[in-house]
């Protein structure tokens, strides 16, 4: 039988089995491998553990690799290694994926446990049901399919698991370059942790933005003050804090820190015309986000907002009353968090000097006594790849199979900090393939993964195996 010839086989036993591929979903949503929480790292290190073990099931020969420490008492994950196959015949694919999860509690609104998979609907909702572990597993799910029938892979794999993706893959580019020597014969890269467009409509992924992460730390006091006794007698953090932040973005979006835009590379007309085909409706997109409205008044212009211009968010302010009730305390310590997320031409390093720069001019205007701490804390290179070479054309023939109908290439908006470092130390092309829809919510309340994604996620991923192999 052909290599192709399989794939009904394949794709039958997937659907027989996907119950046991929830399972397995079920279990890994349960280890609460927050990279974010120092209390959580030994979840994040568990959970390469269980994939490690995942694999090792499959018959892959796998390996931890020690990443060292984030802080002096912070261990970090170590990396998951696996290789399957060494046939010198074959072309090699390095398939990478993260086993962390952003932070999540039920207080924070979900419906259900965000750390128990719960069903409904076809709906397996859960903490890092979409972002990334299911992704995760359908890879495995697929060599679990392979194994069981008897079929001889088309290709050899490689995987490299992380469990510090949320957290800036902080120790992973160190690790790759470390063991340069078993990823030299990578001849493809293929990354599921980015979501479709839409609800209905598969894509592959050729570009990502970057990220550069800062945290703003203004202190006024020995400790919180009562705002009654000592109300207008101490300049206060809490309005230094929001002063700054209140100057970093404008109303439309426009990041207000100078020099920045001037480092974006030019649109060019070739580019422009990508954007007019793209199957997306800004008043189906708004409504999935339930957002009130949107940045751009044009679906070209508002992708492009999403993918090849940076954008600048307020995340948070550490040490801010944020109880329920009516506290009357001055804060004596504030933390404000922000991101830009950054394109092509711009680098972590040129925006941090910018942002840093922007933030000290701000503090000289503002004139206060207090005390401020500027601290960069991660950030990850934006990525752009051609969408016409031969593994974004394995990819699309392998959505074509599945879903009878070609998919549309796109960019994300989010990071994979990691994946230019893999692109370069390889030297091979790099492709994302999707299995997610758009409102999965990945990094918000009740993200989920429909059980049809999952199940014809698996399916594409096995037939791009195929295709790369055929
Ligand atoms: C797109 C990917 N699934 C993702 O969510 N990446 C994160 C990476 C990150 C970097 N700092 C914190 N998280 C993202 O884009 O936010
Ligand atoms: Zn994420
Ligand atoms: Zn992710």
């Amino acid at each position: 039988m052909g290599h192709l010839e399989h794939l009904n086989e394949v794709f039958k036993a997937i659907d027989e089995n996907q119950e046991e591929f929830v399972e397995l979903l079920r279990e890994a949503v349960e280890i609460r491998s927050v990279s974010a929480d120092p209390a959580r790292r030994p979840d994040c290190i568990k959970m390469c553990e269980w994939a490690r073990d995942q694999l090792k099931s499959v018959g892959a020969d796998t390996s931890l690799w020690d990443l060292g420490f984030e802080k002096p008492d912070l261990p970090l994950p170590p990396a998951v290694f696996g290789v399957y196959g060494r046939d010198k015949a074959k072309k090699t694919l390095l398939i990478y994926g993260h086993l962390d999860v952003q932070p999540a509690e039920k207080e924070d609104g979900w419906n259900t446990d965000p750390f128990k998979l719960i069903e409904i609907d076809g709906k397996l909702f859960g903490r890092g049901s979409t972002d990334d572990k299911g992704p995760v597993i359908a890879w495995i799910a697929v060599l679990k399919i392979l194994k069981r029938l008897g079929i001889e892979l088309p290709v050899n794999l490689k995987f490299v698991l992380e469990g510090m993706e949320e957290s800036g893959s902080e120790g992973l580019e160190e690790g790759l370059k470390n063991n340069l020597d078993k990823i030299s014969d990578v001849n493809f890269s293929c990354i599921s942790d980015n979501y479709w467009l839409g609800k209905n409509k598969p894509c592959l992924t050729y570009g990502l933005r970057g990220i550069c992460y800062y945290f703003v730390e203004i202190s006024c006091a020995r400790q919180d003050l009562h705002s009654g006794i000592n109300g207008g007698s101490v300049p206060e953090a809490m309005n230094d804090l929001v002063w700054i932040m209140s100057q970093l973005v404008s109303v439309q979006g426009e990041i207000l820190i100078p020099g920045i835009a001037e480092l974006v590379a030019p649109l060019t007309k070739e580019e422009e015309t990508l954007y007019d085909n793209i199957d997306f409706c800004m008043e189906t997109f708004k409504g999935e986000m339930g957002s009130h409205g949107l940045l751009a008044d044009n679906k070209q212009r508002l992708l492009m907002n999403r993918w090849r211009y940076p954008s600048l968010s307020l995340h948070g302010i550490e040490g801010a009353f944020s109880q329920p009730g009516a506290k009357t305390v001055i804060p004596a310590k504030v933390t404000g968090k922000f991101s830009l997320r950054i394109v092509p031409d711009l680098t972590p390093e040129a925006t941090d000097k910018l942002v840093v720069n922007y933030l000290n001019a701000l503090w000289a205007k503002r004139g206060s006594p207090n005390q401020i701490k500027i601290t960069p804390c991660h950030g990850g290179k934006p990525w752009l790849a051609d969408f016409r070479d031969a593994n974004f054309s394995a990819g699309a023939r392998a959505i074509e199979r599945v879903f009878g109908t070609t998919p549309d290439f796109t960019r994300e908006g989010g990071s994979i900090p990691i994946t230019l470092t893999i692109q370069e130390l390889t030297g091979s092309p790099v492709m994302l393939l999707p299995i997610g829809a758009s409102d999965d919510m990945a990094h918000s309340q009740n993200e989920k993964l429909n059980r049809e994604n999952f199940v014809k996620g698996m399916k594409v991923l096995a037939a791009y195996l195929f295709e790369l192999g055929a």
